[in-house]
């Protein structure tokens, strides 16, 4: 992976940092959040810690390290339907080699909410054997930011095996693309008998600006806001990303018989053309630089941005590219690869 454009990220968000205080990194609420969870933790019956399925590594909830709880702590890898299918399979076989419970979720797909909660049923049922005299469940999901917290609590809730009644007091929690919505822990019932409870709580960053790399992933999948790192450097990132990996050479053989979006089409193919028609090392820092430089000038063709100026036009290129890798319309990418249990 292309370091100077990783390094270049970790300088804006340490840049960021000297100016503003550390306190914009791990605010006020997330402090009193962490304090918050913490309290909770030997309180509750089990601890779902939501992971964003493309990067199961950089996205640990730091405080789930320190408290590992076994069998009461659950991984949840969401927004599994953004990752590549086969790394998340290679995941949740890792964590489970390390005798951690995981299992991935799209919060977005309803059949999938249902397993899901079938699945955490039967963990209460496991918990209910231990407790007999439990009659109230309650289960609390904790992580960092923007890994889709609230869309599984409000998900859960939805197909909940609970009464029309309870439905019809339908309580939300703010699903949001922006990260930090999320200020304070409000639960909802997602099933009787026994009941069950889920507590949504804030998103929590650990306190210290962690290492160049993880700070990447974390602002490319959408836990620290675009506006810190800027729109161009994650846009460079991801055109690395995309460069480096398979997936672009699929698009190839679709040419002349794709249907569907018209810009996506484009994008696919001006990506793919410009990186097979490249001569340099992709396994060289400045030859990669050299063709994201490219790259941007073919986007701007492909997006049919018009003649503005350099900056401008650069600045569109990224942000469209950004959305398109967040809605998954450029593939589905894990970008932390899989650990070893060597
Ligand atoms: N594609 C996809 N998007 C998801 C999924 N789950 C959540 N999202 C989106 O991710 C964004 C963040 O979701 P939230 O539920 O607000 O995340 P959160 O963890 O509660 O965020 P904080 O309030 O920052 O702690 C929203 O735009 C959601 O629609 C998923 O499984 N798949």
């Amino acid at each position: 992976m292309n370091s100077v454009i990783i390094e270049n990220i970790g300088k804006a968000v340490k840049e960021v940092a000297r100016n503003r205080g550390s306190e914009w990194w791990y605010t006020p609420h997330m402090a009193a959040a962490s304090r918050a969870i913490a309290e909770r933790i030997p309180l509750v019956d089990l601890v779902l810690e939501v992971r964003d399925a493309r990067i199961p590594f950089s996205s640990e909830f730091e405080q789930m390290r320190k408290v590992r709880t076994s069998s009461r702590h659950i991984i949840v890898l969401n927004k599994m339907d953004m990752a590549n299918r086969s790394k998340t399979k290679e995941w949740i076989r890792f964590f489970e080699e390390q005798k951690c419970n995981a299992i991935g979720v799209n919060a977005h797909n309803k059949e999938n909410v249902k397993e899901f909660l079938t699945f955490l049923q039967a963990r209460v049922r496991e918990l209910k054997k231990m407790n007999q005299s439990a009659h109230t469940i309650t289960l609390m999901l904790v992580g960092i930011p923007n890994v889709g917290k609230s869309a599984l609590a409000n998900a859960l809730h939805q197909v909940g095996r609970i009464s029309a009644a309870e439905k019809g007091k339908l309580k939300h929690s703010i699903v949001s693309p922006q990260p930090g919505e999320t200020k304070s822990i409000s639960s909802l019932k997602i099933a009787s008998h026994p009941n069950i409870y889920v507590l949504d709580t804030p998103g929590v960053l650990p306190p210290e600006v962690i290492d160049d790399g993880v700070c990447s992933k974390l602002a490319l999948t959408g836990a620290i806001k675009d506006i810190v790192v800027g729109e161009i450097n994650l846009a460079r990132y991801f055109l690395s990303i995309l460069s480096l990996n398979d997936e672009y050479k699929k698009w190839g053989k679709l040419f002349g018989t794709e249907i569907g979006d018209f810009i996506v089409n484009n994008v696919r193919r001006t990506v793919f053309e410009a990186v097979s028609s490249f001569t340099g090392n992709l396994e060289n820092g400045e030859d990669i630089e050299q063709l994201i430089e490219n790259q941007f000038k073919v986007l701007k063709k492909a997006f049919h941005l018009p003649l503005d100026s350099e900056e401008t036009n650069d600045y569109r290129v990224a942000t469209k590219l950004i959305n398109l890798y967040r809605t998954g319309r450029l593939g589905h990418y894990t970008l932390d690869p899989v650990l070893s249990n060597a």
